[in-house]
């Protein structure tokens, strides 16, 4: 797959009262196009040093980023203003013009990037549907709801048909039901028009949820990237540990001899439902086979999962499966 994000030796420090505070220390980073993308850590883990140092609105202290393989430490500042109409961001607390309406929200970049008055606004009325407000088009912004107001703030940064969607912390202000609906939404965007979405959050449920790769940051250091599947099912640092397993860092051998076949058939993806288990039962598994296919967005095929040997936790993981419509079986002598 092409990487359309590579950064590359990426330190930024920042002087404080105190010194120098190395905020993210020498991060190497590759985002595939196409790819949902988590960033996770704790707070002060360096997330949104990280997400601004994407597009270079840090300039990292050291190393460079490279998007759709132009070097931007290269760029000057017209061409990273240029490369940043491909490079969108949305974030926690929306940033929308308080004193427009949301259809004047939506025009203003238009507008700035050259659009006639009537263009900007046929623009933006499509937009509008494409995140479902379009009833709202003549509201102001405090007149709407905390995931209305992110929807303008989506729409908005669709308008200058980016081919990246940074989001900074875009749900940590919602509600669960909201959050859900603008994952959705999110989602929805990544399929249709093939943005590649980094998303940015201290939420392991979010991660989980739409995300296909994932990356560690902890106090500045990148510690552990890779599948969701694979961080959610070995985590091999004990950060990793601390996210899924809610703060009970040990490591687990497993010793449990029970295991189960289960059998995929109704699922959109496999990947959510195994991920979620974990997280809900806040235990390891072992994938002892996977033999998975993808037929038109439906996961079709076969798992082998070693249980955890507290009997609670495997019964639960059963019943979890078995609620998300498996056909789950148990395997003898697998292990
Ligand atoms: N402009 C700055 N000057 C000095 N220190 C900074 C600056 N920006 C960030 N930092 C420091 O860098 C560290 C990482 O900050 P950052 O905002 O990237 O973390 P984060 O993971 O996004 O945290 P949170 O989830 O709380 O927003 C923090 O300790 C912060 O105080």
């Amino acid at each position: 797959m092409n990487k359309i994000i590579r950064v590359v030796n990426v330190s930024k420090k920042f002087k404080g009262k105190e010194g120098e505070f190395i905020a993210l220390n020498n991060i190497n980073l590759e985002i595939g196009e196409g790819d949902i993308y988590g960033i996770i850590g704790m707070s002060g883990a360096g997330k949104s040093t990280l997400v601004r140092c994407l597009n270079f609105l840090e300039v990292p202290t050291q190393g460079t980023v490279y998007i759709q393989d132009k070097d931007l430490r290269s760029m000057k500042e017209k061409e990273l203003l240029e490369m940043r109409k491909g490079v969108s961001m949305i974030f926690q607390h929306f940033n929308l013009l308080m004193q427009k309406n949301v259809v004047d929200n939506i025009c203003f970049p238009l507008l700035i990037s050259g659009y006639s008055k009537k263009d900007a606004k046929k623009r933006a009325y499509e937009l509008l549907k494409i995140v479902d407000l379009d009833e709202k088009a003549t509201s102001y912004p405090a007149q709407l709801s905390g995931g209305q107001k992110q929807r303008v703030a989506i729409a908005r940064a669709l308008a200058s048909n980016p081919k990246i969607l940074l989001c900074d912390e875009a749900t940590s202000a919602l509600d669960p039901q909201t959050t859900q609906s603008i994952l959705a939404l999110l989602k929805q965007i990544n399929k249709e028009y093939g943005i590649t979405i980094v998303i940015i959050t201290h939420e392991m449920d979010v991660i989980q949820q739409i995300c296909s790769h994932v990356a560690i940051l902890d106090h500045g250091n990148l510690v552990e990237t890779g599948s969701v599947t694979e961080i959610f099912t070995s985590p091999k640092t004990k950060e990793a540990k601390r996210l899924i397993y809610n703060g009970d860092t040990r490591v687990e051998e497993m010793k449990g001899k029970r295991c189960i076949r289960i059998v995929f058939s109704e699922n959109s993806s496999f990947e959510p439902v195994i991920a979620n288990m974990i997280l809900e039962c806040k235990a390891p598994v072992n994938i002892l086979l996977a033999d998975t296919r993808d037929i038109g967005g439906r996961a079709a095929g076969e798992m082998i999962l070693q249980l955890p040997q507290d009997e609670e936790t495997a019964n639960k993981m059963i019943e979890y499966l078995k609620s998300r419509k498996l056909a789950v079986e148990e395997v003898k002598d697998y292990v």
